[in-house]
This record gives C-alpha cells, sequence and structure tokens, in this order.
C-alpha cells in the first residue's frame, strides 16, 4: 500500500494497531509518526506493551490490526526475507543485553552487518564509530573483556554500521548504573545526530526519556502525550 507522505520526511508510521499476547490485549489503537532523524520515547508501566510494540516496528511481530508503514509501504505484509533484508540494512537494534557475538572482538561485532549485508566491511567508517561511541582503544577485545557499558558502546557502533535511517532500542541503558547509563544515552544521542539517524527508545527511565525530543505514554491500551 502506498502512503501520500514524503519517504525521507515521515520514515516511520504506526497507525491504529492491535495488539493482544496471551490471550490479554496490550493495545488497541496505538498510532505515531516519526520524523526523519527525530528522537522519541515510549514510557509506561511493565507489561503495557512498550517492548511489543517496538518488535512490531522492527517486523519481528506482526499486529492484529492496523498498519506499521516503512517509508510508505505497509511492511505488516512483508515476507520473512523482505521484513530481515530491512532490518540488516535500514534499521538498527539495540537491547538492553547488548547480544555482542561472543567469539568476535569487538572491532569485528561493528563489522560483522557489512559481512551479513554481501559487503565488504568499510574498516575506516567502523572505526569511526568506534571512535565515536568511546572504545577506539578496546577494538580487539572480546565482549567479555569489556565492561557492561563498554559492550553496549560497541552494540551500537554495531546498530549504527550500515547507517540506517532508523535506530530502535529496547531499554538500552536498564543494565548500567546511572552514570554509565547517562554517558552511553549521550553517546547513542550523538551518534544517531551525527548519522541522521530517527530513534525510538523504550524506557523505564524519566530521566532518559527527557533527554529525547518526545516522549510517549503507554497507558491504558492507548499511546498518549507529545
Ligand atoms: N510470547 C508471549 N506470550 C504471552 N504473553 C506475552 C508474550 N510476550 C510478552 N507477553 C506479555 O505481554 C505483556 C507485554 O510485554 P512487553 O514485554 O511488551 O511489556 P513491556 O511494557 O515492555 O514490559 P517491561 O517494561 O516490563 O519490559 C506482558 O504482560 C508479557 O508478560
Amino acid at each position: 500500500m502506498q502512503h501520500p507522505q514524503p519517504l525521507n520526511n515521515l520514515p516511520l508510521e504506526v497507525q491504529h494497531l492491535g495488539k493482544s499476547l496471551g490471550g490479554a490485549q496490550l493495545f488497541s489503537d496505538v498510532s505515531l509518526q516519526l520524523q526523519a532523524g527525530e528522537t522519541l520515547a515510549v514510557v509506561g508501566e511493565s507489561g503495557s506493551g512498550k517492548s511489543t510494540l517496538l518488535h512490531l516496528m522492527a517486523g519481528l511481530d506482526s499486529a492484529d490490526s492496523g498498519d506499521v508503514l516503512w517509508q510508505g509501504e505497509n511492511i505488516q505484509h512483508w515476507s520473512a526475507n523482505q521484513q530481515a533484508a530491512r532490518r540488516l540494512e535500514h534499521v538498527g537494534l539495540v537491547f538492553q543485553a547488548y547480544y555482542l557475538m561472543p567469539h568476535l572482538t569487538a572491532r569485528q561485532n561493528v563489522e560483522l552487518p557489512f559481512l551479513l549485508a554481501g559487503k565488504t566491511p568499510d574498516e575506516a567508517h567502523c572505526m569511526r564509530l568506534l571512535e565515536l561511541v568511546g572504545v577506539a582503544d578496546k577494538t580487539s577485545r572480546y565482549p567479555r573483556e569489556l565492561s557492561g557499558g563498554e559492550q553496549q558502546r560497541v552494540a551500537i557502533a554495531r546498530a549504527l554500521a550500515l547507517t540506517p535511517p532508523l535506530l530502535l532500542a529496547d531499554e538500552p541503558t536498564g543494565n548500567l548504573d546511572e552514570d554509565n547509563a547517562d554517558n552511553v544515552l549521550t553517546v547513542l544521542l550523538d551518534a544517531c545526530k551525527q548519522q541522521g539517524c530517527a530513534l525510538v527508545m523504550v524506557t523505564h527511565s524519566e530521566r532518559a526519556a527527557g533527554r529525547l525530543q518526545r516522549k510517549l505514554n503507554l497507558t491504558q491500551h492507548r499511546l498518549a502525550g507529545g
């Protein structure tokens, strides 16, 4: 389905999304628009469906009703292969638990998306990203040799390796102490800004949410605010 909005100004739009899990209705009429380069926080009580909503935006799950429009196209009807290709090239994902490949060094983790996309890694670009997130002196270390904050910095660099227009982050600072969380969020926001990448971040932290341009609250099965 084509959408009349210009592609570059409105990469992501969610229309009247409904989702039930385990027989319970999580949300029934969730809509939002995300402009290019915009940063949006999604807050809400535990169990309200924030992660599920993010998974729908990533094409990792499908909704019961409503549409997820990606650059004007409804991804709800895409095949698993199309979804995977979109995620690889256009959507960076960052999770609370980092999910780095344990047998690859920090540099190799950041180069991995190039290999998965059948491309030669742009080594200079990957090094620039590792510098940008503040781990340039640890690029030969394996994840087990990095702190939690350092692992998340590498995961952010990996998510941005192919310069996606959208980054989806689920509690990216949830495992970090307050100072570390502040620093990693600074890195995340700076890196998104430098790359012109829009960000949707799920968080429990009002403090973290307050640093993004907009905040929406998933409450009583709807998205409210901002
Ligand atoms: N596969 C599943 N089958 C059944 N119920 C599920 C499944 N996945 C999640 N749920 C339930 O759906 C609800 C929403 O989960 P979700 O992880 O989206 O919430 P959340 O707002 O991100 O929560 P939190 O803030 O605690 O991470 C929860 O009650 C959860 O137990």
